[in-house]
Order: structure tokens, then C-alpha cells, then sequence
């Protein structure tokens, strides 16, 4: 059972947001989506969803096509910036109504959250603030029985402490009931400990696609006196650099090699996600592998 993108390719007026993108999101598996704005992380998520179409390629769900297919649809569930619901009806109709679609919907634990967030159910949708929009979404999200939830900036507008409260309910309800969800996000520091794999996305392709353990792995700063850390450096992919007083930082993604000796002068430390994200995809570096 996984999800397939193949070839995916968007075209948005002749230019191309997206090119021929492969990528496969296994189950019970936490993602993050990760691409600097207007990376196309939201036509992707779109596309896989059905809410817009790819100018070229497909996505299938255990080789079923998503295109017309509300039964191999109905296992997805995209939680968007996009406001579905009538601002007039109260959260409690928007439940119910929810939960006579999907099935299995989890009405208990719907309500559970709503009062760990001191969310209203008998408020009217148009009435709550940006961030209690939010909210109610991320509760519905968090209680369909579909098996890949896909989370677009889920956190917009919450404050650090509903921030927290969300990223506990997700470990919880993943834990309770493991599906895939794939989050995308640009707060990669505090969703970082949750994430088992990682999707970069950058000038239109993945440029990072694994495990999160095993890029970190092979994510590197090496610093020191700068010639030292040049001549240790060279011919490696080096994403970044950085200079502070009289040292040298240069940022690495990739294997360092078995048969050159790291000088005395040289430390060598892992980088963070957030600090390899941010080399990765800085547009002044051109240096990208997989
Ligand atoms: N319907 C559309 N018509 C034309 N261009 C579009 C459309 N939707 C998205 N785009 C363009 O596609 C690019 C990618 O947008 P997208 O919203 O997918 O990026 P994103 O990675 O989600 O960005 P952000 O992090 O800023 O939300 C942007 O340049 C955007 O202007």
C-alpha cells in the first residue's frame, strides 16, 4: 500500500512549477513537505488530492488513479488554507455533517480536542479568528479515518502554545491509530523531532527525498581555518559557506570521503534540518544532490 507520484509535471501559464516529479509516501509514515515559498508545495498537495489537475503525470493509490475515483479518493484528506465550510453554520453542524461523510469520522475525540483547545463548538464557523479556523481544521483533520492526511501549513495563525498542543495531538493520534500524514510547513525546527521522512522541494525538483536520520546523516558543517577547511572540502558538495572571525564554515551534503584524513585543525559536526534546509535551498548556491 503506498501512494505513487510519477512524473508529475505543472504548468502554470507556460511556466513550470513543477518538473516530473517522482515520489512515493508510504503508510503509517510521518512526512515533511519542506520548499521555500512558491516552491509548489501547495499544487503538489493540490494535485495529489484531485482539487486541481497535473499537466502531465500521474498519482495513484495502490496502483488505483485518484482521478475520478471517490473510493480510492475518500482514503485522502487535504487540510488546506482554503475555507470549505459555510461561515453561518455552527462547528457542531460542520461535525456531524463531516462525520455522516466519512464513516469512521472519530466524533469523541473531535470533541476532546475542541475542549483541550478551548474551541466553542456552538460558534459559527465565519465568527472564530484566524487561528481558531485552524484549528477546527486541524480537528477535523485529525479526525478523519482517511489513511494519508495531508496538513498545508498547518499551524497559520496558532500561537506557540496551540502550536504545541497540535504537534502533542498529532504524536498521540498517530500513535493511537498510525496513517500517513504529510505536513507542510516553514517552522522546520519545531516539527522536526516528529518527522520520519523528508521531502525538499526546490527549483521545481526533490532535492532531498529519504529518511530523516539518514540525510541528517550525510549532512554536514565542517569547520576551521579557512584554507584547511577548502582543502578538506574540495570536490565535496559543498551547499554553503559561512565566515566568522577567523573561521571558516562550509556546509556538506553528502558522503565525506574514507581516504582523505580530516586535518587536527578541522572539526567536523552534523547540521540541524532547518540549517540544511536553508543551504540547500539558498538561491545564491548551486550545489544540489539527492
Ligand atoms: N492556480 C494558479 N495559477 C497560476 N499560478 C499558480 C496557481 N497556483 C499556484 N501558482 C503559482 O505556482 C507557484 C507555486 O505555488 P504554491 O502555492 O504551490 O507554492 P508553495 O510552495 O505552497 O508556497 P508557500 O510556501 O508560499 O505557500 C507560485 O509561483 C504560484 O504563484
Amino acid at each position: 500500500m503506498s501512494l505513487q507520484v510519477k512524473a508529475v509535471t505543472q504548468q502554470f501559464h507556460g511556466q513550470t512549477i513543477l518538473d516530473k516529479l517522482d515520489l512515493t509516501f508510504e503508510p503509517h509514515t510521518i512526512y515533511g513537505l519542506l520548499g521555500r515559498n512558491g516552491a509548489g508545495k501547495s499544487t503538489l498537495l493540490n494535485i495529489i488530492s484531485n482539487r486541481i489537475f497535473a499537466s502531465d503525470g500521474t498519482v495513484t493509490l495502490d496502483d488505483e488513479t485518484l482521478v475520478d475515483n471517490d473510493a480510492t479518493l475518500g482514503r485522502l484528506y487535504l487540510m488546506s488554507e482554503v475555507n470549505l465550510y459555510n461561515e453561518r453554520t455552527k462547528l457542531n453542524k460542520l461535525l456531524t455533517t463531516t462525520a455522516q461523510f466519512y464513516g469512521d469520522f472519530d466524533q469523541a475525540y473531535a470533541v476532546k480536542l475542541a475542549g483541550q483547545f478551548d474551541l466553542d463548538l456552538n460558534a459559527r464557523f465565519g465568527k472564530l479568528s484566524t487561528g481558531y479556523r485552524t484549528i477546527f481544521k486541524l480537528i477535523v483533520a485529525l479526525c478523519v479515518p482517511a489513511d494519508y492526511i495531508f496538513l498545508d501549513e498547518p499551524v497559520l495563525g496558532l500561537d506557540a502554545n496551540h502550536r504545541e498542543l497540535f504537534y502533542q495531538a498529532l504524536i498521540d493520534t498517530y500513535t493511537e491509530r498510525p496513517r500517513t500524514f504529510v505536513i507542510s510547513t516553514h517552522l522546520i525546527e519545531e516539527i522536526a523531532n516528529l518527522l520520519e521522512n523528508v521531502v525538499i522541494l526546490d527549483q521545481h525538483k526533490i532535492v532531498v527525498s529519504g529518511g530523516v536520520p539518514d540525510v541528517l546523516a550525510k549532512a554536514y558543517t565542517i569547520t576551521g581555518p579557512e584554507t584547511d577547511v577548502q582543502q578538506y572540502t574540495e570536490s565535496l558538495n559543498v551547499i554553503g559557506t559561512d565566515h566568522l572571525g577567523g573561521i571558516t564554515a562550509h556546509y556538506v551534503y553528502g558522503d565525506l570521503p574514507d581516504d582523505r584524513p580530516i586535518p587536527d585543525t578541522v572539526q567536523v559536526e552534523h547540521l540541524d534540518l532547518q540549517k540544511l534546509f536553508v543551504n540547500l535551498t539558498n538561491a545564491t548556491e548551486v550545489a544540489h544532490a539527492n
